[in-house]
């Protein structure tokens, strides 16, 4: 049974306000879109995801891994049908559909929609409404509502692919959600338990909820690892130094296999040595020619992958740079930035800085740079 997921991410979250639209601002140091995508690539059961961005975030996708990208509509319901097409050359056989705007969502949710999808065209998480309902006109109480049936409605809503694919090409447009669109044509669609975490983020008070939410997660069940690394490349002719993924003018350049990147490797080892899980030779050996002149970001993407696929998050990380020269003060802003950007997660959480070696060692020679790195992970 192969299960695909559609994250629409093409809204512009007008009612949360804020710089720019909700799904990129952050939340407990990542982006909401990636906090939901990662629900999904995380979730053993889900083969494939879709990610349906606005066209004017297509720029957007380099931060996404193993994720198909699809361009939405102007409305919820056409960003749907775009995700929906783009699987539409090599069918799953269920799909979900999920709101970017929906972070929180978890494996519980996501596994009781699938498991509901055996014996129903459709199903969707909800929770039963609890408070007394009323009609308001101008302020005032114009009337009740009885309460009793009615259901407060969440994604994922999962479906049969090629029966969803079909209501949404048919569908005449202006629906508030999937079952909407199933129900037109005719799909019975199952409620199952949806969960209060779930929210969906809607106004600007919502961050603060969900920020608080996200906050309790990971202190349920605190796991600390702490790593650190070292490294050294030598200097040989040349014009520029890539440091921390910058490229830094100087009349030396490093030396070494990859692209020699002495601050993203001592990094990438300190995660590696957070998780227990060696260093940055055993999962790229030097002898291995593909690695040759390779950007270096490819290892550090790498080791933060392997520490989210074990369910951790990067805290903070500090990488000290030891040199004489090239002077790293002017680029260490572009150095965070950098680092923070292959990371996926918030600059503030990214420290880079440099010392000399007051002129000992080889580092005070200038034979060479030396790099030291921290990295603290969290798991929720
Ligand atoms: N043209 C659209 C409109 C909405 N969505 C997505 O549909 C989900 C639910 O919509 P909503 O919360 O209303 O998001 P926005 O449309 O972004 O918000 P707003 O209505 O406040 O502008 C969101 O994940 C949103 O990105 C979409 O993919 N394409
Ligand atoms: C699909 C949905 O999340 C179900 O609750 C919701 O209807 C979409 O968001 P909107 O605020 O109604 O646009």
């Amino acid at each position: 049974m192969e299960i695909a997921c559609i994250i629409v991410a093409a809204g512009r979250g007008t009612r949360a306000g804020g710089d720019v639209p909700k799904q990129w601002r952050h939340l407990h140091g990542r982006r909401v879109a990636d906090w939901t995508v990662a629900a999904f690539r995380e979730h053993g059961r889900i083969d494939r995801v879709v990610l349906v961005l606005h066209p004017d975030d297509l720029g957007q996708a380099r931060g996404f891994r193993d994720v198909l990208i699809a361009a939405g509509g102007a409305t919820r319901d056409a960003s749907v049908l775009a995700g929906l097409e783009a699987l539409a050359g090599d069918p799953p056989d269920l799909v979900l559909i999920h709101d970017v705007a929906r972070p929180l969502v978890g494996p519980a949710v996501i596994d009781r929609v699938i498991d509901a999808l055996e014996h129903s065209a459709g199903a969707a998480p909800a929770l039963a409404v609890t408070d007394a309902l009323w009609m308001g006109d101008g302020g005032r109480v114009a009337g009740t509502q009885d309460r009793t049936g009615l259901y407060r409605a969440q994604t994922p809503q999962g479906f049969r692919y090629g029966a969803i694919l079909a209501a949404h090409r048919t569908h005449p447009g202006g629906a508030a959600d999937d079952v909407e669109v199933a129900r037109h044509a005719g799909l019975d669609v199952a409620i199952v338990e949806g969960d209060e975490a779930n929210m969906k983020i809607t106004g600007p008070a919502d961050f603060a909820r969900a920020e608080k939410l996200m906050q309790n997660a990971m202190g349920d069940a605190m796991d600390i690892r702490v790593g650190q690394g070292y490294d050294v490349h030598a200097f040989e002719p040349g014009e520029a130094c890539i440091i921390c993924g910058v490229p830094v003018p100087h009349d030396k350049k490093l030396k070494g296999h990859s692209d020699a990147d002495v601050g993203m490797h001592a990094l990438t080892d300190a995660i590696y040595g957070a998780l227990a899980e060696g260093d940055i030779g055993q999962h790229f050996p030097p002898s291995d020619p593909q690695w040759k002149g390779a950007a270096s970001d490819i290892f550090l993407a790498h080791a933060i992958e392997l520490a989210r696929s074990k369910g951790f998050e990067l805290a903070n990380c500090d990488v000290t740079l030891i040199c004489e020269r090239p002077k790293i003060g002017p680029h260490a802003g572009a150095m965070r930035a950098e680092l923070a950007r292959i990371m996926a997660v918030d600059a503030e959480r990214v420290s880079v800085k440099a010392t000399t070696s007051e002129r000992l060692g080889f580092t005070g020679r200038e034979e060479g740079i030396a790099s030291m790195a921290v990295a603290t992970l969290v798991k929720a």
